[in-house]
């Protein structure tokens, strides 16, 4: 009999300008700082999480980078950790996977440069995700605030391409504690074979445990941010919610 996986929690450390912080449905000036990075993602870590989902919002906008920093905070952690925000080129890519992170989450370039994204997944296999970021079924790229295509279109592109996991993410429901778009993540995990990890809009426990009835639909972890720095529960407490 096959054992029943349990969902992956991937708390998130987004950084602007050197701090950690949370945004409201990724808009740019829409921060609420939460200090130093490197101190958020050792407490999620102490905390018990397996993975850390590291966002360079700089670099996700092209307004700047938090590079250096990030490559520290990588390198000083245990967890395995999921880097996004800016990954676009090979500099980028490879200085990405040179800090040692298990995996990259490709987003913009998804949409504006398949060629090459086709070609890093060829390179890196399961080393890299695409993030699937949308307002109904329109992807956005671009720090989330450019148009780039039709969801469903786009996610037959990337199967076809090898892609090996997907990370959705309603853009409106992003840092606003109004729950997951379920129906998003059935969605997608009816149109591909490959995992799905869930972002944004988590609130509640009870979120998390809707999220994990998707486990056997395709859904294989969910990323926690501003339920996690707002208090509304504590990472152990999500990581037994989920254990069941
Ligand atoms: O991940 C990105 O590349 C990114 C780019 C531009 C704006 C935001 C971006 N990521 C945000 C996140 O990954 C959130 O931390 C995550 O969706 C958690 O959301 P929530 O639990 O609702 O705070």
């Amino acid at each position: 009999m096959s054992e029943t996986r349990r969902l992956e929690l991937l708390p998130a450390v987004d950084v602007a300008d050197g701090q950690a912080v949370r945004l409201v449905q990724g808009e740019a000036g829409s921060e609420t700082s939460y200090g130093d990075p490197l101190a958020a993602a050792l407490a999620w870590q102490n905390a018990g999480a397996e993975w850390i989902h590291l966002v360079d919002l700089d670099a996700a906008f092209g307004r700047g980078s938090n590079r250096d920093l990030l490559a520290e905070v990588v390198g000083k952690l245990d967890v395995k950790v999921e880097l996004s925000g800016g990954i676009r080129d090979d500099a980028s890519l490879e200085a990405a996977l040179a800090t040692g992170c298990r995996r990259v989450n490709l987003g913009t370039a998804a949409l504006e440069t398949p060629d090459w994204v086709r070609s890093a997944i060829g390179r890196h296999g399961d080393k890299i995700a695409v993030g699937l970021d949308v307002r109904g079924t329109t992807l956005a790229g671009r720090g989330w605030t450019r148009e780039g295509g039709e969801l469903f279109e786009t996610l037959a592109r990337l199967d076809a391409d090898g892609c090996a996991r997907y990370v959705v993410t309603d853009v409106n429901k992003d840092g606003t504690l109004t729950g997951p778009n379920l129906q998003l993540l059935r969605d997608v995990c009816a149109a591909t074979d490959r995992p799905v990890v869930a972002s944004g809009g988590v609130s509640s426990l009870d979120d998390l445990r809707a999220i994990a009835t998707l486990v056997p639909e395709g859904v294989e972890g969910a990323i926690v941010g501003k339920a996690l720095y707002a208090q509304a529960f504590t990472l152990e407490e999500a990581l037994e919610a989920v254990s069941r």
